[in-house]
């Protein structure tokens, strides 16, 4: 038996989703470049879904069916307010929150394969409710409903702050969910597959993505990097900092990728409108710090930036909370997740590696009194 440690470079399924090879990611073949400029949230989630892109009419009677589903069970509401919101963290929360869903869910263990289709789109709108609910309940305010008429990136930001955002934040919020969406056999997927490959049930399996996405060294990178930047506070300080953090062996949060080595291809699009939005809001050094960190990091460790550097810039330069940044990176990667959920029902086999036993070897029981 040979082991793997973290099982790198192990393939361990075959999937029609999405591919990195050579650097680049596509989702179904599509360059994320070209998604990234062009496509709606919506779009490319009927993409991972259905793997191909919708016509006009699937996609409007997609975003139809989306925003139908946005409501959320008044129980579930009852139940995000009874926690207390100012010490659970928003990730904690929506795992329970998604876990609790599926009790109101009729067809929660139906596995016939339409309704999976019809819990992935109940679960894709909802998961958005969830996140801007928890956001206003612990500020003291009501939730607020979806608009119908908003697509998925507008309604998000409708229901988080309770008025319609504009052009240039509605469509950095679009570009920021399609650049999560999916992501090949990265951790929480893989956590999802494994779940649902028992033959469990969807929410089973998107909640237990979601614990796998909430550690640093997955999606709760993001939270951790405004983190750092807020604790340096000025660009003078970027560098000796970061010397200090490498001195001491400590990790850059935001840096490094398993696959990627020479960069990460969504980095390019949230750096761009980090500084963009920076720019806007009168505060450049977010910006302007981020790129000496990750020059230096590239310069002096080889590593590129990963997609939750820039993005952690992004969510602030739009207002929001930052421990609210991981939730968001679920509420777009809920796409993958179901996506992936749904190739691993269709052509299902248990997922069970072996482990290489390194303990003591066989032992003589000895009584209690003995020892
Ligand atoms: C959406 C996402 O999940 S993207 C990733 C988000 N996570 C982060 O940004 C956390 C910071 N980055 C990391 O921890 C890593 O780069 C990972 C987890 C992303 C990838 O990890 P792996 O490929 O397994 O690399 P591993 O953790 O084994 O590190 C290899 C070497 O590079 C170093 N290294 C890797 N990432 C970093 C980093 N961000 N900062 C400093 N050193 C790093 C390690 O210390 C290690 O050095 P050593 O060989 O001298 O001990
Ligand atoms: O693929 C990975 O290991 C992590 C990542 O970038 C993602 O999930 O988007």
């Amino acid at each position: 038996m040979t082991t793997t440690k973290g099982l790198e470079g192990v393939v361990a399924t075959q999937s029609s989703i999405s591919s990195i090879i050579d650097d680049q990611l596509t989702y179904v073949g599509y360059r994320i470049d070209d998604l990234a400029e062009h496509s709606s949230f919506e779009e490319v989630v009927y993409l991972l879904w259905n793997l191909k892109l919708p016509t006009k009419s699937e996609l409007d009677a997609f975003k139809a069916d989306l925003a139908a589903n946005m409501e959320l069970p008044e129980a579930v509401i009852a139940h995000l307010r009874s926690y207390d919101l100012s010490t659970v963290h928003p990730m904690a929360a929506l795992r329970t929150a998604v876990s609790l869903l599926g009790l109101y869910d009729d067809e929660a263990d139906v596995m016939e394969e339409a309704a999976n289709k019809r819990k992935a789109v109940r679960l894709q709108a909802k998961m958005a409710t969830i996140v801007t609910a928890l956001a206003r309940i612990r500020q003291g305010k009501n939730p607020v409903g979806p608009k119908k008429e908003l697509g998925f990136a507008a309604n998000f930001l409708y229901m988080l702050n309770g008025e319609e955002a504009n052009d240039i934040e509605v469509e950095a919020i679009n570009k920021a969910l399609v650049l999560h969406a999916d992501h090949e056999l990265n951790a929480s997927t893989f956590t999802a597959r494994v779940c649902v490959a028992t033959l469990s049930d969807i929410y089973s399996g998107v909640t237990a993505a979601i614990g796998a996405l909430k550690g640093p060294l997955h999606g709760g990178a993001n939270e951790r990097v405004m983190k750092m930047l807020t604790e340096i506070g000025e660009e003078e300080n970027a560098i000796p900092y970061i010397k200090e953090k490498i001195a001491n062996k400590e990790k850059i949060m935001g840096m490094g990728h398993r696959v990627y080595r020479n960069g990460d291809p969504r980095a390019k699009h949230l750096k761009r409108m980090s500084k963009e939005l920076t720019k806007i809001t009168g505060q450049a050094k977010w910006y302007n710090m981020s790129v000496k960190i990750e020059d230096y990091i590239k310069e002096n460790k080889g590593l590129p930036a990963n997609v939750d550097f820039y993005s952690a810039s992004v969510y602030h330069s739009l207002g929001i909370d930052h421990d609210l940044f991981t939730p968001i990176f679920a509420t777009s990667r809920v796409s993958g997740w179901l996506a992936h959920i749904l190739e691993q029902y269709d052509n299902n086999r248990l997922i069970r590696p072996r482990a290489e036993y390194i303990g003591p070897k066989t032992q003589e029981y000895v009584a209690i009194e003995n020892r």
